[in-house]
């Protein structure tokens, strides 16, 4: 995962990821979670997601964890909030409103200091390169060890057309990596919108694919 690439595409404005309007399966899907003991909910590789704040919105403290400064500047001013923030050892602490995020190397957050017992992924485990997502999924499992279920959102599509990221991970990859730890229920996919850079590259559809993941 090379970072520096994160940091120009941020730079220049290509961010073709981040929707301006709430993630559809993070709607229809949310409520299939069992959530209503649930007060904290992490989001990993966050961007500056509006679905942060539909997740506050639920009356959820958020966690987000994002490598960049200027996608968490852009989020709290986008959303004129008016952050706190602390500097910690591996990491920058934002907070506003019950919605923080870590600034910093998520593979280098330390052992135990995410206490959200769910999570929400929405294109953070497709935007790691094949030969870094056990280290990914094991970091998640190390850095929030309470974690009890999760909603994971990837795409399919012909990576031959195209290098990632986003990276198509396939069902057999997601089971192979979350199922040590996890139930993998598989409870969606649809055909979804390509960004224009995919489109460009020859990527007219791609499929998203929603997973309910409930610890074991
Ligand atoms: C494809 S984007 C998805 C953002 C968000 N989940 C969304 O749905 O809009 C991936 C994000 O992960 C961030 N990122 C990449 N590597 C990271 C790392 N090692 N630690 C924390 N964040 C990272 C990038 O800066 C980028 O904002």
């Amino acid at each position: 995962m090379n970072n520096p690439d994160w940091v120009t595409r941020w730079k220049e404005g290509r961010i073709g990821f981040h929707r301006p309007e709430f993630n559809e399966s993070l709607l229809k899907f949310w409520p299939q979670l069992d959530v209503s003991q649930t007060q904290s909910v992490l989001v990993p590789l966050c961007g500056k997601s509006l679905d942060m704040i539909w997740l506050r919105q639920q009356g959820l403290e958020v966690v987000g964890t994002e490598l960049v400064e200027m996608a968490v500047a852009s989020f709290y001013q986008e959303q004129n909030l008016q952050p706190e923030v602390k500097d910690f050892q591996t990491y920058r602490h934002w907070q506003a409103d019950d919605i923080h995020i870590l600034e910093g190397d998520f593979f280098a957050l330390p052992e135990n200091s995410l206490q959200s017992p769910v999570f929400y992924d929405r294109a953070a485990l497709i935007a790691v390169p094949s030969a870094m997502r056990k280290q990914y999924v094991d970091q998640l499992l190390r850095a929030a060890p309470n974690l009890q279920e999760g909603l994971l959102i990837t795409v399919e599509y012909d990576q031959d057309l195209v290098q990632g990221p986003p990276f198509s991970v396939e069902e057999d990859e997601v089971r192979t990596l979350f199922s040590p730890w996890f139930e993998v229920i598989k409870l969606d996919a649809h055909s979804s919108f390509a960004s224009t850079s995919l489109k460009e590259k020859g990527v007219n559809e791609l499929v998203e694919v929603v997973y309910k993941l409930v610890r074991k």
